[in-house]
């Protein structure tokens, strides 16, 4: 759940497994540089567009330096370890693609609905399972989430204003989560909806 957006972000590999990285990395708005002396098609793409700085070479010691996010992302083991090594000394957040417990953290399974993010993580056990998991999470939340959270955001920006007592607040929060808003949203009940919530912020009043 890091906020990568505007930190300079270091990967050093062009491979498949790095394009990955990268397009995860740029999604969260981050300044990517990539070190490699070849890249992929889609990499290139990308640098040809502008979205991302590329130093055609390998990687030298020291490169890892002044970034906050590094990825070893090369096919080889004493390369990506290098890196870690001048990461760890710095304590920049180092991930390494081929010895999941050489860096500081790992990437999850990650997708998104509005403001909810889902993150799945099984700390390199088992990357496959990791994927399926979020696959079938994918189904069981649907696009209805992102509506339901962006009422939910400005729900609680009002009662937050309007509500001073911290245990009242609380009291409407958990009514809001239990009413069943999701499945009203999901079915389009507008009116319903709008019941509900005034049923949900009148009832803390008692
Ligand atoms: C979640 C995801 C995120 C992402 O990368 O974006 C991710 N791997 C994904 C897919 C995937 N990776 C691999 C396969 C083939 C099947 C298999 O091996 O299981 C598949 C499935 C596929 O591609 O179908 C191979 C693999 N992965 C790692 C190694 C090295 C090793 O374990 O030693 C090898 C063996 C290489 C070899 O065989 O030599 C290591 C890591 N992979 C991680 C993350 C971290 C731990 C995450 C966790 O455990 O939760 C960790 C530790 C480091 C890191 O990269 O952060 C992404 C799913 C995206 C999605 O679809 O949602
Ligand atoms: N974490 C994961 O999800 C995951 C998944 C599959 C594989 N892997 C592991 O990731 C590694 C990379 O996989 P890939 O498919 O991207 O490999 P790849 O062969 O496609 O890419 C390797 C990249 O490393 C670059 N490289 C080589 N020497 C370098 C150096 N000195 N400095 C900088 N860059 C250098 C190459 O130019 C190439 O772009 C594999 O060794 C595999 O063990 C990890």
């Amino acid at each position: 759940m890091l906020k990568l957006e505007s930190r300079r972000c270091l990967v050093v590999g062009g491979g498949k497994v790095a394009e990955r990285k990268i397009a995860s990395l740029l999604e969260a708005g981050a300044m990517v540089d990539v070190i490699s002396p070849l890249i992929t098609s889609t990499i290139q793409n990308w640098v040809d567009q502008g979205l991302l700085r590329y130093q055609s070479r390998g990687y030298q010691e020291g490169d890892a330096v002044g970034y906050f996010l590094v990825i070893a992302a090369t096919d080889l083991s004493d390369i990506n370890e290098k890196v870690v090594c001048d990461c760890s000394q710095r304590n920049i957040l180092i991930n390494t693609v081929d010895n999941p417990h050489l860096g500081n953290f790992y990437v999850p399974a990650t997708f998104r609905r509005g403001d909810l993010l889902i993150a799945i993580s099984t700390g390199g056990a088992s990357p496959a399972v990791a994927k399926r998991i979020r696959q079938d999470l994918e189904v069981q939340f649907g696009e209805e989430y992102g509506k339901f959270l962006s009422l939910m955001a400005q729900l609680r920006e009002q009662v937050l204003k309007e509500v001073p007592c911290p245990v009242r607040r609380k009291a409407i929060f958990d009514s809001l989560a239990d009413a069943n808003l999701l499945e009203l949203i999901k079915c389009g009940e507008e009116k319903r909806l709008k019941e509900r919530i005034a049923q949900c912020l009148s009832s803390s009043s008692d």
